[in-house]
This record gives C-alpha cells, structure tokens and sequence, in this order.
C-alpha cells in the first residue's frame, strides 16, 4: 500500500496560515489531539457494547509521551483506529471541507478557537507546533492493516503501510523549532492538567515513583519499595458526572478544594443536570465573597465532555452568577467554542435561564428549609440576590419572597414583612410610605440615633449593590419612598402633618440666619431655619436625596454627568427651638454669637465625619479656650 495525494484545498498552503493565526492559542493542540484519542476509546467501548465489536478491549487508556530527543511529543491511544480510507475520509477531507470558507474568513477570525470550532480543524492544530505530522494506526474492524499516514505541512500527504501492531492510534509530532518549549515535561503537565483533568479515559504521562508495602523486616517492622507506576493525571468520574443521592456533603466540599485549594469552604452548592431540552450537568459553589470582586470572577470552569474549555461562562452563566464557582458541562458546547458562537446560540441562552431558575429555587429551598441559617448567610447570598433582582426581571419575581432586608439592629425582614412593620407609622401625608436606610452606619450613628428616637427603623444599606438595589425597591414598591438617614434632620424625613413650628420671631430667625451664614462663610452650605423638638440637636447639616443620589449615579458612570460637575451642596438646618439659639440671641457681642454659631456648625460636621484638617484643628483650640 502505498499513496500519494493533495489534501483537497484550494489554497498553495493553509498552514503558515493557521500557524500565523493561532500561535497565541497554540498550546490547545494538546487538547485536540487528547480528546480525539479519548473520543476513539470510547467509540470502541460503544461499539463493543452495540454488539459490533467483539475483540479484546483491554484497559482503556490514552498516552501522552514526550522524546526530548527525537524532539516528539506522541499522542497514543487503544481506541477504535482507522483503517486507510477512514484516514483519507476523516483527515484528509472533512477537515478541509470548508477550506475556501476558511481562506475566506480566516482574516477576520479574532481567536484560535474560532477557526478551529468553525472548520472542523481539531487534528490540524497538531501542526501549530510541527513540522512534520505521523499517524499510526489500526484499525478495529477485522482484517484491517496498519496504516501510517505523514504530512509535512505542505498540501501533500503520504500514506503507507503502517507498523502498528495492536489496535489504535498513535500521533507523532515533530516538534519544530520555535514550540520547543512543549519538549518541557512541565509544560505539558500544565496543559494537560488545565485542559484534561477531569477526562473520562485515564491519561497517562510518563511514570511516577510510589511506596509500596513489602513485608516487614527483621525486627518485624514493616518495609517499603518503590515501585514505578503510570502517572494518570486525571480524574476519570469527577462528582458532575454522578448522581446528587450518591454524593455526600464532604464529596462536594472535597471537590471544591480540589477546583480552589486556597479557597475558604463555599456556603452552599447547586448539583445541576439536565438532559431537556439541553444537556448539561455540573455543580455550582456560592462562595464566601471576598471585597475583591473582580478576583473572584470567573472561576467557573466549562467543559465539554469533560473537557476543560474555558473559564470564560459570561454568556452562559447569568451575569448576576459570575461570582459563583464550579463546574458547567455540556456536550451541546461545541470543543471550539467562541464568544460569537456562544453569543448566539439559542441553547446557551436556555442554559442562561435555566442556571436562573435553579439559583432561585435552591435559594427558595434553603429559605423555607431554616430561615435562622439563611439569615446568618444573607450577608454573603444577599449580594447575589440584589444584584440578580436588580438585572433580571424573571429572578426578581421570585425572588421578592426570599429576599431580606436588614436593619441597623440586625433584625431581617422579607420585604413583606418590612412593609407590614413600617407602613402604619412611617407613612407620610401623601399616603406614601417611607423607609429610611443608612449607607455607613458609623458615619451617620447621630442620624441613625435621632431616627430611632423617633421610633423610625432604619434599613443598613451598605453593600457594593445598594446603591441599585434601593433605586430597584422604589421602582417595584408600590407608594414606598426611600430616603437615605442623613437626607434630612430626622423630623423631617417623613413629611407629616404633626410638624413642630419655630418659637422665633421673624426678626429673630433673620438674626440667627445670618450668624450661622457668616459663621461658616463657605461655598455651598445654605442656611436654614427649622422648627424642631427642643430635643433634637442645635444644628444638622444634611445632602438632599435627590442631588445626593444624582452625584452617586454621575460618580459611576450612570450618565449624570452633569451632577457630577455641580459643587457639593449642602442644607444646613438649624433647631430654633434649641436652647443654644436661644443663647446665641442673648449673647451681648457678634464674636461670642460668632464663635457659638462655628462650634455648633463644627461640632455637626464632627459628628458626621466632615470635619477634617486645619478646620479640625481650629475647632480643637477653639474648644479649648471655650473651656
Ligand atoms: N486518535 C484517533 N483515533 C481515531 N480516529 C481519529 C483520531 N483522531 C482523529 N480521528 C478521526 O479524524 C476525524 C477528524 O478529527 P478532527 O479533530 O480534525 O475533527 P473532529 O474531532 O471531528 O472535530 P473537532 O476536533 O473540530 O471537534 C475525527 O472525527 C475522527 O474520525
């Protein structure tokens, strides 16, 4: 047997071309030329249980097998091997059936794998690292020949009789000069433990020395000797591809130490299997977040048939999900997946919502399972669950039963609960309802305080997602008003009729204005004079809700630009029912009237945080001398 041939292309010669295109990828070629070995053993499995092949199957098992020398990395395997014609059908055909496509469109592919996935490229990628290209092989089928076929990157190939003595294939590649960093044992023990670690066939690379019990010794104590034993560098059955009733607690917790060995224990997980209208099966982790955000993200890894493809899931993971760990398996994932394609694909976007419901289901379980386990994980849950009621409508119908809000006392509502506790007293004139929350709990203590002396409850909005979650409650929340503590004195938060008017005169609130405007003589700050309870503190220097939360959209690039250009402005509300007012009028000189006026301004901006550097200072030798 002897022949000689062009591979069918219409092109002088793909390969400086692929070369070109993937070199920043190449190291996928490992991963192609795997999972076609360990595609062939189990077409031989499958076939010898259809009944059409009755032949010996021996041990399944693939190869990976480095000679630093000869410069050849060899991909063995005891699959089902092809016979001669398969090698021209399967080689030397299918993958350059859309060869013009390709020449077409290669310009614009943007990564390897898009190439690849697109033109059925697989066994070529094994020339982004050679120069010259052997296959090994025999076939199953009975009376089959060795068959070796060689190409060296040109259009030409060779086939000739093969040497292959048992069935299977081995491909050899000649490792050319610029991918000698794959003759590095090292490298491709990273390789195939990124993309092969969970492969159902056991790959084996080269051998590792182990103990092994050998009797005991003269004093009777035990012996060892080391034994050489085939390195296997995966895990054939890794937990996604059992069933949730054989797995224990610790089979999920020991899995995900495996996945993230310096990662704290996840708080739950979610075992997932589909087989309709898409495959997919996998186990999702929610983690104990961390403030760096951005490292935990894409941790999740997806994987084809168990092999590794990417750990880029944006588009088949919910975008509110990112932060979950994991594993996602589906063989309605092509190898080659690209962003466009997933992108696209209509069964990614079922994945999507499917990934959804499951979330919202398991978190609806743990819910009604333990409601106090639940709120003691809420802190780390409550992040995903805002963040999916903020950005996606189908999660935020369901989950508006499971959703808590928590306030300064560390008490959790779900928001009916909320709206029962508060709806009666915090409803303001115009029947709306007002729930009042804190951003930073140390920062508006004195506000929070003042609330609560009213008897309003005070809502701890301070995680990352806030922010959008409190503008989200006022959209889905019939007649409900949010407004941040320090909006406005805490009388005044919800506008009721029951207001306390001023005891000043209109002389005497014109006197006043104009002490504290002069006092604080900054840009700004507008002075204003409020009937209080005597009670309340002399002087409350507060943002209004409105400007305040324009400025924080403008400040994350929500499109409010124009706030954010606008100077900080700030009303400064004075109690003039207080007593100090009272004294300040009664004072004989403008200093001493001055001096009370900028202590009290000081001492609010104190109590707020605002009071920082040569004001503070000021303010300290001021005190002093007052003393
Ligand atoms: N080790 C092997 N044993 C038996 N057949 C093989 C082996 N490697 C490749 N083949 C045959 O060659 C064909 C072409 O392989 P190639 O990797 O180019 O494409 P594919 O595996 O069909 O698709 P892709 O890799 O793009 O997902 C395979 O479908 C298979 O029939």
């Amino acid at each position: 047997m002897e022949e000689k041939g062009t591979i069918s292309i219409h092109t002088e010669n793909i390969f400086p071309i692929i070369k070109k295109f993937l070199y920043s990828d190449n190291e996928i070629f490992l991963r192609e030329l795997v999972s076609n070995a360990v595609d062939a053993v189990q077409k031989i499995k499958r076939l010898a249980a259809l009944g059409q092949y009755s032949g010996e199957l021996g041990n399944p098992l693939v190869e990976v097998a480095l000679d630093k020398e000869k410069k050849t990395i060899t991909i063995s395997d005891n699959g089902l091997g092809m016979t001669a014609e398969e090698i021209k059908k399967y080689i030397n055909q299918v993958a350059f059936s859309g060869a013009s496509e390709f020449v077409e469109k290669f310009k614009d592919a943007k990564d390897a794998n898009e190439i690849i996935g697109k033109f059925g490229l697989g066994f070529y990628s094994a020339f982004m690292v050679s120069d010259l290209v052997e296959i090994q092989t025999l076939s199953y089928q009975e009376g089959a020949e060795p068959a070796r076929w060689v190409c060296d990157g040109s259009t030409t190939f060779e086939i000739t009789e093969g040497s292959r003595t048992t069935r299977g294939t081995d491909i050899i590649l000649h490792v050319n000069a610029e991918s000698e960093e794959f003759l590095e044992t090292f490298k491709l023990e990273g390789i195939l433990d990124k993309y092969g670690k969970f492969l159902p066939v056991p790959i084996k690379f080269g051998t590792k020395t182990e103990q092994e019990p050998d009797g005991e010794d003269e004093e009777g104590k035990p012996k060892s000797k080391s034994v050489e034993t085939d390195n296997i560098i995966n895990t054939t059955n890794p937990i996604w591809t059992k069933a949730p009733a054989d797995l224990s607690d610790e089979d999920y917790l020991a899995f995900y130490k495996q996945l993230y060995p310096f990662s704290e224990d996840p708080l739950f997980w979610i075992h997932l299997n589909v087989d309709y209208p898409f495959n997919l099966t996998g186990v999702l982790y929610f983690p104990k977040l961390k403030n760096d955000f951005e490292m935990q993200r894409n941790k999740i890894r997806l994987f084809s048939r168990q092999v590794f493809i990417t750990d880029e899931v944006k588009d088949i993971v919910p975008e509110f999900l990112m932060l979950l760990h994991g594993v996602i398996d589906s063989p309605d994932i092509p190898l080659n997946v690209s962003r466009s394609f997933l992108q696209a694909d209509s069964n990614v976007k079922k994945i999507n919502s499917y990934i959804t419901k499951k979330v919202a289901d398991k978190l609806q379980e743990l819910y009604n399972k333990d409601r106090k386990a639940y709120e003691e994980k809420w802190t780390d849950i409550g992040l995903f669950v805002k963040y999916g009621m903020v950005s996606e409508e189908k999660f935020n119908d369901k989950a508006k039963d499971f959703a808590l809000l928590t306030n300064t006392k560390n008490e959790h509502y779900t928001l009916e609960e909320y709206h029962d506790k508060v709806k009666d007293f915090q409803l303001d004139k115009n029947g709306q309802v007002v729930y009042i929350y804190s951003n930073d709990p140390a920062k508006q203590d004195s506000f929070i305080q003042s609330a609560n002396k009213l008897e309003y409850d005070v809502l701890l909005m301070n995680s990352p997602i806030d922010n959008h979650f409190v503008q989200h409650l006022e959209q889905k929340l019939e007649k409900t008003a949010l407004k941040r503590v320090d909006s406005s004195v805490a009388s005044k938060l919800i506008d009721k009729d029951d207001q306390v008017e001023s005891v000043l005169t209109e002389d005497q609130s014109k006197k006043v204005k104009e002490v504290f405007e002069k006092a604080i003589s900054k840009p700004g700050y507008t002075v204003e004079i409020v009937g209080l309870n005597p009670e309340e503190l002399p002087v409350t220097i507060t943002m209004d809700e409105f400007m305040r939360r324009m400025k924080d959209m403008a400040q994350m690039g929500g499109g409010m630009g124009f706030y954010g250009n606008m100077p900080d402005s700030y009303k400064v509300a004075i109690n003039g029912n207080h007593k100090l007012v009272a004294k300040i009028l009664s004072a004989g000189d403008e200093d001493t009237q001055a001096k009370l006026a900028r202590q009290a301004v000081d001492l609010a901006l104190l109590a707020q945080g605002m009071l920082t550097g040569a004001e503070l200072t000021a303010f300290v030798s001021r005190s002093v001398e007052l003393i």
